[in-house]
């Protein structure tokens, strides 16, 4: 709850409100039995009088209770929706100052879960905290202590209906905490089977795995109706159980004021009262019980809400003015271990690259390639070692200068919803439309970008579904281009392309960027073959580096990896 407090401040007055139109309800439902108690009293007396003024208080009372409850729900709304808007508000920038490490560290889909299904658990307790929280101590003890006054000869009566009630609200309750907390964890389960069934069904369908993932989804939910069977059937005893033992209550107070009535007939019209009160201190125990089985949920949601806030970013930039960086990169004895893992990834790895060069990165699946041009932009901090680029320590200078120096075009290209415009303006934010066919015509996308109705106003579907996987490494290329940068590195982005558009991008980086450091990671070496260098990588080590004609004479690795690419294209 501590970590609602600062988001409480902030909604004072609709709390004031809240808090106010709740007590009203509880005071109105607590004079209410005193006041028809009394009404009875005047009607066996026949004083007329008394039973028409205190009618009228009653009706008075009842539409003040009703007015308050409607005012109560709307301010707590307020309150919940106006807590969840900002908590998740907060969640989302916090989450954007996240590295890649924090990210990996949580697992994107999970702060996705994080961000709905567990704000809006918060969103549901704060609703309930503040239609209950007032009302129940208010009721319970005021109808305590009014139960007491009304037939005081009857206080062991509420004391044993108390007691039976608490024992089996605890039972039951906690039961149903746990189910509860089960039922969390089958609902996430699901969840994550559907959405991977979904984002890949293209693979589910040709590997022809449609009954495969049926029957691991028929499993889940076969487990989700089984417990929503068992918590149903807890609801099924639970409330009998609660009403028996009221009913009970009330039937001993019932037959013990049936003896005393002779000589107290006044007991007549407060039985009815004290039976009311009985079943206030019923219902409040009742509530509070579901809403101690509510917070739990909730308090587990807040506790991973928290865990995200608390979490610090493994990598902050400094806070100095944006400088112009330019293209040099020098790796002096870098050395990266990915979070968790044990073994380094790379390798006491140097070397130096001025700027305006082309670099090509080779080497076997899995050697480091990614790794290493992820150390360039510094999405990740080497354990030990400097990255320079600009000759500068990338650690030394602030984010936009560095995300404005390097342009990162990845293998798997992500376009996001929204007009190819908007996508472009992430590399440039004030492109103008001759910026984007300048980079359009680098990239080969300028040929389908105009066949397009709207052109670069065209639209790209949710996960860019309207694009082939050529067209969107195009676009990434555009987008990676545009702002022309000092540094363009190409992790493997040109792989859906066909030899000749991959042919004709190199030639228009070569004719238009002619300042700029390209370092492109390739699975083939034809896509390399005319860099002024080649990083050879092999298990994290930087095993040689030189033109293509050096290393075809000189480099073991290389020579391999050419001549089982040349044997392989021959065929
Ligand atoms: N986020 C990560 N967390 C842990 N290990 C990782 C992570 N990313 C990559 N690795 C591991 O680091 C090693 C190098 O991966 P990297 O992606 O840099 O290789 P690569 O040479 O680019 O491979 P490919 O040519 O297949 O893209 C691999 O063994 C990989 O399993």
């Amino acid at each position: 709850m501590k970590a609602l407090g600062p988001y409480f401040k902030t909604q004072k007055l609709n709390i004031f409100w809240s808090v106010l139109s709740i007590a009203i309800v509880a005071f109105a439902t607590l004079w209410q039995p005193h006041l028809l108690q009394q009404v009875l009293e005047a009607i066996l007396k026949k004083d007329s009088d008394t039973v028409f003024k205190n009618g009228v208080i009653l009706v008075v009372l009842g539409v003040i209770g009703v007015i308050a409850g409607v005012i109560n729900t709307i301010y707590s709304a307020k309150i919940a929706l106006n807590v969840a808007t900002d908590m998740r508000a907060d969640l989302y920038k916090k989450i954007q100052t996240f590295s890649f490490g924090n990210i990996e560290q949580f697992s994107a889909s999970n702060l996705v879960v994080r961000m709905t299904n567990d704000i809006n658990q918060v969103q549901q307790i704060v609703m309930a905290l503040f239609q209950q929280l007032t009302r129940i101590p208010i009721l319970f003890i005021g109808s305590f202590i009014l139960a007491i006054m009304t037939l005081p000869s009857l206080w062991w009566i509420i004391i044993v209906m108390m007691v039976l009630i608490v024992l089996v609200s605890a039972f039951s309750f906690t039961r149903m905490g746990r189910y509860f907390g089960t039922m969390q964890e089958l609902i996430e389960r699901v969840n994550t089977l559907a959405r991977e069934n979904l984002m890949g069904i293209r693979v589910v369908k040709s590997f022809v795995q449609e009954n495969n993932q049926i029957d691991q989804f028929a499993k889940s939910s076969d487990e989700m109706r089984d417990l929503s069977i068992k918590i149903g059937n807890l609801f099924a005893i639970l409330m009998p159980a609660f009403f028996l033992i009221a009913n009970l209550a009330m039937a001993l107070a019932i037959f013990l004021v049936g003896g005393m009535v002779t000589d107290h007939p006044t007991y007549l019209a407060a039985i009815t009262s004290f039976i009311s009160y009985l079943m206030q201190i019923l219902f409040s125990i009742v509530i509070g019980g579901f809403m101690m089985t509510f917070a739990s949920r909730a308090f587990v949601s807040l506790g991973r809400i928290d865990e995200v806030f608390n979490t610090k970013p493994q990598l902050t930039f400094p806070d100095v003015p944006e400088t112009t960086l330019g293209g040099s990169i020098h790796f002096d004895h870098v050395s990266f271990t990915y979070p968790g893992e044990t073994d380094p990834t790379l390798k006491d790895i140097s070397f130096d690259v001025k700027a305006g060069e082309m670099i090509g990165i080779v080497g076997a699946t899995g050697s480091g390639k990614s790794t290493l041009a992820q150390l360039i932009p510094r999405l990740f901090d080497p354990d030990s070692g400097e990255v320079e680029v600009g000759g500068v320590d990338v650690k030394t200078v602030n984010e936009n200068s560095l995300r404005k120096a390097v342009s990162f075009v990845l293998q798997r290209a992500t376009i996001f919803s929204g007009t190819i415009a908007a996508n472009l303006r992430q590399g440039k934010a004030n492109a103008s439309l001759a910026d984007m066919q300048w980079a359009a015509e680098i990239a080969q996308s300028a040929e389908f970008i105009n066949r397009l109705d709207k052109q670069f106003d065209a639209e790209v579907e949710e996960r860019s579904a309207n694009f082939s996987g050529g067209q969107k490494q195009r676009l990434a290329i555009t987008r990676g281009v545009i702002g022309k940068p000092a540094i363009l590195i190409m992790d493997d982005s040109t792989s859906a392309l066909d030899a000749r558009s991959e042919k004709l991008v190199q030639q228009a980086l070569e004719k238009e960027l002619t300042g700029t450091t390209t370092v492109i990671i390739a699975e083939k070496i034809s896509s390399i073959i005319k860099a002024d260098r080649i990083l050879v990588l092999d298990d994290g080590q930087l095993i040689g580096q030189g033109t293509h004609k050096e290393l075809v004479q000189n480099n073991p690795t290389y020579q391999e990896i050419y001549h089982t690419q040349k044997a392989l294209e021959e065929v």
